[in-house]
């Protein structure tokens, strides 16, 4: 190869993995597979070996992550953050180990091993014990402030146990878990918002977010993996100290190794790959670490990544499975999706017979028929797909899957849309429909009626006593009936009809997204909450009302307008209210009124009996929009007891500064 063809080939790579960094890092929504990720990054990084004239700083191979976004605060690590380098296979593994060996004259070394958490690097700064910042690792340089939105983690420590240095920098994993990931997505996909790819980028779109109050209903988790103290030779063991932030208040691994030899790793590398489904968060490989700190300071770093540590990555979840049976799911907008039904195969330890091909549009690309042997993939994802089809190894005469002309439940003939892909089932009555626009409607995010559960809306939907959204709350004019009903009795329905009363008023916000507009996500439901305040007001709107807004865009806005202009698709709302159900009013937050309308508040130091939640909330109260940190918006910082740096920030960018009791006595709570 000359310098030349490696030079194009080269700056044809690059080209690709920024913009696969972009979508995976910034909008947290990759298009490929990790696998084609790593493939192009490796051939990159052997390009650049061979000819390493052509490196250059800005190579994909030298920078960590993506550049932060500006639309968060910016903040600049104290310690620069690193990404790790990875081994494939066991060779790879001992090179590593070589290399280290190498570099360290042979000495007998210690290692640690720890689960690969699949997840968002976070920075957390605790001072004085307290957390007062959490940043993502953007591009090991500078991450984004995002301290928000790890307040609402419930395992994270907001306040450390024990005696703790005046400053402590914790690093760790922001993961979803399986479980909650699962339903996540199957509440996205219902209400027709783009469902996220795995755990990892659900867990890192729900960090990366303006309004914590959208994280704070993701079920987030943090699990530390590092620390820097301000004296970094107090604790020497890498071991030791994650025992130390575990008794801090941390999670961990919680299945930690630590040992001198090489077997003993590569066993638990073994028994990791075949059951990280046991566990509740996704792994990707295990990280195996020097433990000794003054060893890892001698080895030191590479551009992008320690030389004293490495993920040992997992084989990817594929499997080779022939293809029985089409099963056809009927959603909640009446889509029809293929599921493919094949002869059982294990993917990393779990047993799996079925795969989503999305829809018929997939099934056309595959040129899928009956009897194929396919490719079935679970990177990450919890919900296995078909990626690929074996051609070669087609049975002679197998039949092509087709598409169904047919509602396979109501037998309506099946629709297009030219704009859309995949068919769907028309009839709006579609008992199919009805009972996916029930499950939405009751679901957690939703209305969250607790006890009114799949297999009860299926036993009431055929009963008769359930075919509408308002029949919910008519359901205790059937009190006498349901009790009669097989395996529920008085205690049950009572409960169960209680639940419903308690959801009988219902914020604006959620209602909205219970009523499973297309494309109206829990997010689009609060800009629309925000703007309009109340449901009369939404009613009336047109397009051009909805498509002003921020976060709303044509599709979202022509679709609301299609719903509220559509006597007929409206009229679920009717019969809601005519059965009693009663829309809360929102409080407008961008018409904001008060004695801080508007106006950007940021707070440092204590108060003796509020705290800075309560302190927070005062703000908001009065329409003021309260801030972790001093910024170029802030329109001024309210000092209290034993103020920290942003007293001095503030103080030379010349923002006003008002005392916590003058404060609290302007908005009457001093
Ligand atoms: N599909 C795509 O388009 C696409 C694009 C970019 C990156 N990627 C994927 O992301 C990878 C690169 O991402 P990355 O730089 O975050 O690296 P990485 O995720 O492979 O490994 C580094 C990260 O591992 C995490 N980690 C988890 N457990 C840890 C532990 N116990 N100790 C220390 N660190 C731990 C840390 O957050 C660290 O930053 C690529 O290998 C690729 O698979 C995919
Ligand atoms: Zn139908």
């Amino acid at each position: 190869m000359t310098i030349e063809e490696a030079r194009q080939e080269i700056e044809k790579l690059r080209e690709f993995l920024h913009y696969h960094n972009y979508r995976y890092y910034v909008l947290d929504n990759p298009e490929i597979s990790d696998a084609e990720y790593d493939e192009a990054m490796r051939r990159l990084l052997e390009l650049e070996k061979l000819f390493p004239e052509l490196v250059t700083p800005d190579s994909p191979t030298q920078r960590v992550g993506a550049e932060p976004l500006k639309s968060f605060e910016n903040f600049t690590h104290p310690y620069k953050m690193y990404s790790l380098g990875n081994a494939l296979n066991t060779e790879e593994f001992h090179a590593f180990v070589q290399r280290v060996r190498q570099a360290t004259a042979n000495k007998p070394i210690v290692w640690t091993a720890e689960h690969k958490f699949d997840g968002l690097a976070i920075e957390l700064i605790y001072k004085k014990g307290v957390l007062t910042m959490g940043v993502t690792r953007g591009n090991g340089e500078v991450g984004e402030v995002v301290t928000h939105s790890v307040r609402t983690i419930k395992n994270l420590p907001l306040k450390l146990l024990g005696s703790v240095p005046d400053e402590l920098v914790v690093y760790g994993e922001v993961v979803m878990h399986r479980e909650d990931f699962q339903k996540l997505d199957e509440e996205r996909e219902a209400a027709g918002e783009v469902p996220f790819a795995n755990p990892r980028n659900a867990a890192a779109g729900s960090i990366r977010q303006l309004d914590p109050s959208i994280t704070a209903q993701r079920r987030l988790f943090f699990y530390a993996y590092g620390v820097r103290f301000p004296d970094d030779t107090v604790i020497l063991s890498h071991y030791d100290r994650m025992s130390y932030l575990s008794e801090r208040g941390f999670s961990i691994c919680f299945h930690r190794l630590k040992t001198e030899n090489i077997n003993e790793i590569e066993e638990y590398h073994n028994y990791w790959e075949t059951h990280r489904d046991e566990i509740p968060y996704e792994i990707d490989g295990i990280v195996v670490k020097v433990d000794d700190f003054l060893l890892e300071q001698t080895l030191g770093y590479d551009a992008k990544t320690p030389k004293w540590a490495i993920a040992w990555k997992f084989k990817p979840m594929q499997a080779q499975a022939v293809l029985r049976e089409i099963e056809l799911g009927v959603g909640r907008q009446g889509t029809i999706t293929p599921v493919a039904i094949f002869d059982p195969v294990f993917l990393a330890g779990a047993r799996v017979q079925r795969a989503t091909l999305h829809n018929f549009d997939e099934v056309k690309r595959l040129d899928l028929h009956y009897g194929d042997t396919l490719v079935v993939e679970r990177s990450g994802e919890v919900i296995p797909k078909v990626v690929a089809v074996i051609k070669e190894k087609r049975p002679p005469m197998a039949k092509p899957v087709e598409e169904p002309t047919h509602c396979p439940v109501c037998g309506t003939p099946v629709k297009r849309e030219s704009d859309q892909v995949g068919i769907f089932c028309p009839n709006p009555s579609c008992p199919a429909v009805i009972k996916a626009k029930l499950r939405h409607f009751v679901s957690r995010s939703a209305m969250d009626i607790e006890g009114l559960g799949e297999e009860l809306i299926e036993r009431f939907y055929n009963e008769g006593i359930l075919t509408s959204l308002g029949d919910i709350f008519r359901l205790k004019k059937h009190r006498n009936r349901l009790i009669e009903m097989d395996r529920l009795g008085e205690k049950l329905v009572d409960k169960l009809l209680a639940n419903i009363e308690a959801k009988r008023e219902v914020p604006l916000d959620r209602f909205l997204y219970a009523l499973g507009i297309d494309f109206v996500g829990q997010e689009t439901a609060k800009i629309l909450s925000r703007e309009f305040g109340s449901l009369e007001n939404i009613r009336k709107a047109r397009f051009e009302d909805f498509v002003r807004l921020y976060g709303i865009g044509e599709v979202v806005a022509r679709s609301l307008e299609d719903f509220f202009r559509d006597p007929l698709r409206s009229k679920v709302i009717d019969d809601l209210l005519e059965a009693g159900i009663k829309v809360k009013a929102y409080p407008k937050q961008d018409k904001r009124e008060g004695k801080l309308a508007g106006k950007y508040v940021c707070i440092t130091g204590k108060h003796e009996i509020y705290s800075r939640e309560q302190l927070f909330q005062f703000i908001e109260a009065e329409g003021g929009i309260p801030q972790d940190n001093v910024t170029r918006q802030t329109n001024f910082l309210v000092v209290g007891e034993s103020p920290g740096s942003k007293l001095a920030k503030a103080e030379k960018q010349g923002i006003p500064i008002i005392p916590m009791e003058e404060f609290l006595k302007q908005i009457q709570k001093g």
